[in-house]
């Protein structure tokens, strides 16, 4: 259970990386560090800055730079990778068409999900079926964004297994048929200013995305420096800001690992407002289960409460087709 923290830890995961691969892993006393320190913050807030994650920051900037170039074109431009439901909700969302909890967003984005081929899933991932629209500009654009998929991909496999060890379970849990075969979504962000820095519509809306939790196992945030917007609530109801920090990711977990947990780890409710005088971007990579997979507490995690299952099981899948086909006005 979130607690009333005050901070946002932040973790140098680089130990933990460097054996996550090591059969010895688990004798490894850094690496065992790291896994306490990651053990700690899932406990504490459900969120914590990632550091030492080996990604270049180069390309970190570059992801971030071509998307704000992509929002920066004319609507005409961009609606031409449109997102539909024909589209399997691949594509661009103008400003107000994602709702959360019956609001309007005010941010725009492009939703990329794992390709899914017709019939892959059957019926469960009808909605989903299909490949993503990239923009043909900026150019290179998919595979800039490919190259990084791979990376924070990899980069989460490794993260979750220094999860599962923290959960008392081995490196691998999450491999196989939970997660051997991730899913992943991700999400191309703009925030636009709000005018004279108050409501942008007649509602009095100004929240870029309002609170929700995330529907998968982690998140990595790639946020723009120097613009505070995301913020985490804390179990005392305050909002506590995650300030951008040059060269951390923010990592949050989600529904799904609450789930496997058995409640121990909690997807914890995080907002947007961007109240800075300068659009923001940000690209939220969702790691998630296999598709299909069934979510039901793991033994090792139970145990700790005597055998006793706190939270119900799910198909992955269908939490997600579900959010997805309740977050949009089209
Ligand atoms: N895949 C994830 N987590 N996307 C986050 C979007 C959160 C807002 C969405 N309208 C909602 O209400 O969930
Ligand atoms: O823009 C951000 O910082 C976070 C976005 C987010 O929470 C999400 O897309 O799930
Ligand atoms: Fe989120």
């Amino acid at each position: 259970m979130a607690s009333d923290f005050q901070t946002i830890p932040i973790i140098d995961i680089g130990p933990l990386l460097d054996k996550s691969d090591d059969p010895k892993m688990a004798e490894d006393k850094q690496a065992l560090e790291v896994v306490r320190l990651l053990d700690e913050a899932c406990k504490v807030a459900g969120f914590f800055y990632v550091k030492g994650h080996g990604i270049p920051d180069s390309l970190i900037k570059e992801v971030r730079d071509a998307t704000r170039k992509y929002f920066a074109l004319p609507y005409e431009e961009k609606i031409k990778i449109k997102m539909t439901p024909a589209s399997g909700y691949r594509g661009y969302q103008r400003v107000g068409e994602n709702i959360t909890k019956g609001k309007p967003d005010i941010h725009e984005a492009i939703d990329c999900y794992k390709p899914i081929v017709q019939g892959e899933y059957g019926t469960l991932g009808a909605p989903l079926e299909g490949s993503n629209l990239w923009p043909d500009n900026p150019s290179n654009f998919n595979l800039l964004m490919e190259e990084y998929i791979n990376l924070v991909k990899d980069l989460s496999r490794k993260i979750m297994r220094g999860i599962a060890l923290a959960l008392s379970g081995l490196p691998d849990s999450f491999e196989g048929e939970l997660a051997g075969n991730p899913f992943w979504v991700m999400r191309l962000i703009g925030y636009p200013v709000l005018s004279d820095g108050k409501s942008l519509d007649m509602q009095g809306n100004d929240v870029g995305c309002g609170a929700h939790t995330d529907y998968g196992l982690l998140t990595l945030v790639n946020q723009d420096e120097d613009i505070n917007a995301l913020q985490v609530r804390n179990r005392a109801g305050e909002w506590i800001s995650a300030v951008p920090i040059p060269g951390t990711f923010v990592c949050n977990i989600g529904d799904m690992l609450k789930v496997w947990s058995n409640g121990v780890y909690e997807s914890t409710l995080h907002r947007v407002i961007n109240n800075s005088p300068t659009y923001r971007v940000s690209v939220a990579f969702f790691y998630e289960p296999n598709f299909d997979a069934c979510i039901e507490p793991l033994n090792f995690c139970k145990e700790k409460a005597n055998g006793v299952a706190g939270v119900e099981k799910v198909v992955y899948g269908e939490h997600l087709v579900q959010k997805v086909l309740t977050n949009f006005v089209m």
